[in-house]
């Protein structure tokens, strides 16, 4: 079932436009001039109840202007959304029902008194059934390790503190959908991993849909199955990261520890047109090869002919390359890569 549709959205905003100084300040009192900023153009999605989306892109691409018209905070200037049966900009309150939301940058949760008290204002507010409360109060206190600050104030809490308190807070209603603008910004990287895990299993047994906005590639690569990315409000592509990956991230490197140095094997992999000498450090090689051109067997093969092998690690290239060579506009998508989730 298609939870959110979109078709052909677009927001146009209005920028005052200011000369520079004090004389450029004064100007703009009286005859203010204004241009036109076209931050999400004509775009067009849909996405299936249950699905782990990745809405990615370079700064001001049109991201959180695309997550404010879904939530319902923006007004879109022409298109159509329809997020589980409902307009959420014309029926934001219902809406918010439906949906729960986390923005990295600020928290909604009250500043000066402690959680656990903005989470019971928060079951008041959503009407959140007691023993539906109570179960995801238990579930989250475990899972997201809270009970260590659960009477605390929010202003006390640290960023990794504050985020997990946040995400809780985003869920307590069950929302079918959850809206996660940078969850992890900011974050060391063991808070990092229990957040990923815990999206990760909140969309696999609870089968809600997550629509993920971040620039850290490790999320996606975590969480998400399928990749939406944007840049100057239009949409580059829309599909499978692993097809992303099996098209563009086809280089592997076999690195490999011999109990002698090789100076053999070295040189036979210098000379051959089809695979590169990355580095040799004494009984240590990498070797970089097309995984369309070899397998990982054969090039193991080749190793073993020339010397014998104490260790060795195959390395796949991160998606983070892949993704900034596709903002850079160095690859190119073609329509067969995008087919699996545009019909
Ligand atoms: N309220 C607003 N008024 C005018 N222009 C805006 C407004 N909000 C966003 N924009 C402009 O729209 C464009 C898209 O902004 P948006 O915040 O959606 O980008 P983003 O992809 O979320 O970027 P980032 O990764 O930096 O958060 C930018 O050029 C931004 O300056």
């Amino acid at each position: 079932m298609k939870l959110i549709q979109v078709e052909e959205l677009t927001k146009n905003f209005r920028q005052a436009v200011k000369s520079p100084g004090l004389a450029g300040a004064v100007k703009h009192l009286f005859t203010q001039s204004y241009r036109e900023k076209l931050a999400v153009d004509r775009i067009s999605f849909s996405i299936e109840e249950g699905e782990a989306v990745a809405y990615v892109g370079p700064n001001g691409a049109g991201k959180s202007t695309t997550i404010k018209m879904l939530t319902g905070i923006l007004t879109p200037t022409t298109g159509s959304i329809v997020v589980d049966g409902l307009v959420p900009y014309q029926q934001r309150t219902r809406n918010a029902k439906t949906i729960g939301a986390v923005f990295g940058q600020r928290s909604q949760l009250w500043y000066d008194i402690p959680i656990i008290e903005s989470f019971s204002l928060i079951k008041d507010i959503y009407e959140v059934p007691s023993d539906v409360y109570k179960r995801n109060m238990d579930r989250f206190t475990e899972m997201l390790g809270l009970a260590e600050f659960l009477n605390l104030p929010t202003r006390k809490l640290s960023l990794g503190q504050r985020m997990r308190a946040d995400l809780a807070a985003a869920l307590l209603h069950n929302p079918k959908i959850i809206y996660l603008d940078e969850p992890t910004i900011g974050l060391d990287i063991s808070v990092k991993v229990k957040i990923r895990q815990f999206i990760k299993e909140l969309n696999k047994e609870q089968g809600t849909t997550i629509v993920l906005t971040t620039h850290d590639l490790e999320d996606i690569e975590d969480i998400c199955r399928r990749l939406i990315i944007i840049d100057h409000g239009r949409i580059l592509y829309d599909g499978s990261l692993q097809a992303v990956k099996d098209s563009f991230a086809r280089e592997r490197t076999f690195h490999v520890q011999l109990k002698e140095e090789a100076p053999q094997l070295a040189h036979i992999i210098r000379q051959h047109p089809e695979m590169i000498l990355e580095e040799q450090q004494g009984r240590q090689l990498s070797i970089r090869f097309d995984r369309l051109r070899f397998t990982a067997g054969e090039i193991l093969a080749l190793v073993m002919q020339y010397g014998e092998i104490i260790d060795f690690r195959i390395d796949e290239p991160r998606i983070e390359q892949v993704i900034r060579k596709l903002y850079d506009g160095e690859l190119e998508l073609n329509q067969q890569l995008m087919g699996a989730y545009n019909r």
